[in-house]
């Protein structure tokens, strides 16, 4: 059963249940008692918030998000160090758990709630939202965007990590990685688990949603009859089409904190704090050496410091590890004497911020009622499936069924490489009825009432085609030296000329997906209403399909590489992920990205948390040896 609604089960019993209350309560008395006692030591019950912080760690890893989480668990795995995780956010809730309701946690306390800057006049972007401004949700709560993102399982396209490599970073090649990618997986697919790019027993349970709609199978079709393979995308090779996989476990989330914090919650030598906002790395200068010796965060209305004997480990994400690198005096020298703020070492901190961006609210009708609407799947039968059997439509990755690789005709020669992703979802911006899509979207009242409002009793699909591999680079930069002010996100979009010229093409085989026989089978055909803002273009048009893309600019949330690993004059951290000239300090989290990856980041940047605390302790061990 799904913990998470257990409320709505017992609300659900209440009445029938009073008559025998008095009859039951000593069994029921120690049942609970037992089960109490059973959830001190269950490996799935919660990790508990330490309240009482020592005064010093060996390592105190700051954020646990994605990578966090993995670096605090194999860190401790070694019992005679001790490890400090500090998060700003709380736990987990009832709500993240269910899969269907991702969307549900954007713009809640479980989010930083971000936004993008308004775009400069040569490369507007984000147009159809208020102000001209793009949410940028990551997640604050143990497990990080982890517990907010759509749960996809992708690894990215082997010639990333190569190319890692070949810029200089030895030992971040696919064949290296591959092995930390496989050590957390649990497979639970039957036809993966035996597959040479597959495990199981690892931390991290992944496995396709035990639902999907007939409109799922459809696109696996309409992915053959344009010359594709359905394939594992995460294996051999990554073109083509497949039934998306995701980090769920009995048909809930399976975030990082809940698949590496969880079972190890009781270790003696790991401590969690939650609540935690760090505000500075502290370092030392000695002589030549710049050492990094501790932390200072707020908690409870207080601010604290703690001392690490032998590494702060640095995985507050994309956005936040940059801001505070910066706050503590790392990063471009002219960026903090804008702030006042003392330069430790000069390093490009927060430029080459990449993401994979695409366009939203492509939509598709069909005249047949098997798509996902909310009148249909928010119900109490549905919930019930869902509390009971751990199945149905509240298992649904996020509402992503699934997902491609395909190649425009500027992708890479080898056709091995494609530069465009799709995510299928059997429903588009209209299927809530308006309630949550078109505000967690930040969507113009007019643009939502022109195009989708009207939509809101028909059933819909769409596709988001993606960029894999933008050349558009922006940056994140500080607002304030107040540790509790956002930094600035500039996102620079379409900036690069290239950007828009593969995303049209995108644009075209995601409306040639309509057009096979197993979408004609529905009597798909694309909603023809046309953006307001583009309406002196012709539909279908290149001039249509920018003016639209530099509207309905959609960001799938995946901001990396703005702490670039590297040992060229841009790069902030080594291939070990030291930062440069800071001795006992590293990065490790989407940000260390040379480039961003050809995929959904969740796994790749899990498998750097593997890769970093394998690499910790090597370096540690050489240090002890030598
Ligand atoms: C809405 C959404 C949907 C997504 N969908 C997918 C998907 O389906 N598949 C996929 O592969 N990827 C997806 N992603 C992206 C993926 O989840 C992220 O790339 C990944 O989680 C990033 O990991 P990270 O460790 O770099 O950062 P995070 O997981 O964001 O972790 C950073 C942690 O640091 C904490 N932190 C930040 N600042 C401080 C501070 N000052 N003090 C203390 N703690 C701090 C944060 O609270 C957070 O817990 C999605 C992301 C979002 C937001």
């Amino acid at each position: 059963m799904a913990p998470g609604l257990l409320p709505l089960s017992l609300g659900l019993g209440y009445p029938a249940a009073a008559g025998w209350m008095g009859l039951t309560l000593i069994p029921l008395f120690l049942t609970a008692l037992t089960f109490f006692r059973y959830s001190a030591v269950d490996p799935e019950s919660r990790p508990v918030d330490v309240q009482r912080v020592r005064p010093e760690y060996d390592f105190i890893v700051i954020g646990g998000g994605s990578a966090g989480a993995v670096l605090a668990n194999r860190l401790s795995e070694i019992r005679s160090w001790s490890v400090l995780l500090l998060e700003a956010g709380g736990d987990e809730t009832e709500i993240s758990d269910i899969p269907s309701l991702a969307g549900y946690l954007q713009l809640t306390d479980l989010d930083w709630k971000y936004k993008t800057e308004p775009p400069t006049s040569h490369s507007p972007y984000c147009l159809a939202m208020k102000g001209d401004r793009c949410f940028w949700p990551r997640g604050k709560v143990l497990g990080g965007s982890s517990v907010l993102n759509a749960m996809i399982y992708v690894r990215g396209n082997r010639y990333d990590y190569d190319t890692w490599e070949a810029l200089g970073n030895p030992g971040w090649g696919y064949k290296h990685v591959l092995p930390f990618f496989k050590k957390s997986e649990d497979n639970r697919n039957p036809y993966l688990m035996n597959s040479s790019y597959h495990s199981v027993g690892g931390y991290l349970t992944v496995q396709e949603s035990p639902f999907r709609t007939p409109l799922a199978l459809s696109f696996i079709r309409a992915g053959e009859e344009l010359g594709y393979e359905n394939r594992d995308i995460n294996g051999q090779s990554q073109t083509g089409f497949m039934i998306a996989q995701g980090t769920i476990r009995r048909g809930s989330r399976c975030s990082t904190a809940k698949a590496f914090l969880r079972p190890v919650r009781l270790r003696k030598n790991l401590d969690i704090s939650m609540h935690s906002h760090v505000v500075k790395i502290l370092t030392v200068r000695q002589g030549s050496m710049i050492r990094t010796v501790g932390v200072q965060f707020w908690k409870n209305g207080r601010r604290w410091t703690v001392r690490a004997r032998k590494e702060v480990v640095l995985s507050a994400g994309a956005i936040n590890s940059p801001q505070i690198l910066m706050l503590s005096g790392i990063g471009p020298k002219d960026e903090l004497a804008r702030h006042g703020i003392p330069l430790v070492k000069d390093l490009k901190v927060g430029y080459n911020l990449q993401d994979h961006v695409g366009l939203g609210g492509l939509t598709f009708l069909i005249d047949e009622p098997i798509t996902f609407k909310k009148s249909r799947y928010q119900t109490l039968p549905v919930a019930i499936d869902y509390i009971f059997n751990e199945r149905g439509p509240m298992t649904s990755l996020g509402g992503v069924e699934g997902l491609a690789f395909v190649n425009t005709k500027y992708a890479d020669p080898s056709g091995e490489w494609p530069d465009i992703q799709f995510h299928f979802a059997p429903s588009s911006i209209n299927s809530d009825g308006g309630e949550q899509i078109r505000r967690i979207l930040n969507l113009k009242d007019a643009v939502y009432n022109t195009m989708y409002k009207p939509l809101v009793p028909a059933e819909t699909w769409t596709i988001l085609p993606l960029l894999l591999r933008p050349m558009s680079t922006g940056r994140v930069t500080l607002r304030s030296k107040d540790p509790f002010t956002p930094p600035v996100i500039d996102p620079n979009y379409f900036t690069h000329r290239i950007d828009v010229l593969r995303l049209i093409e995108g644009i075209r085989i995601a409306m040639n997906v309509s057009s096979t026989r197993a979408f004609q089978r529905f009597r798909s055909r694309p909603l023809y209403t046309k953006m307001p803002g583009c309406r002196a273009y012709q539909f279908g048009s290149d001039d249509y399909w920018e003016c639209y893309l530099r509207h309905f600019t959609f960001t799938i949330y995946h901001p990396s590489s703005t702490c670039k690993m590297g040992v060229d004059p841009d790069a902030v951290v080594d291939p070990r992920l030291r930062v440069h000239g800071v001795v006992g300090l590293r990065v490790a989290d989407a940000s260390i990205m040379p480039t961003i990856v050809s995929g959904n980041p969740n796994a790749p940047v899990i498998m750097i948390g593997e890769k970093a605390a394998h690499m910790i302790k090597q370096d540690h061990r050489k240090a002890k040896y030598n």
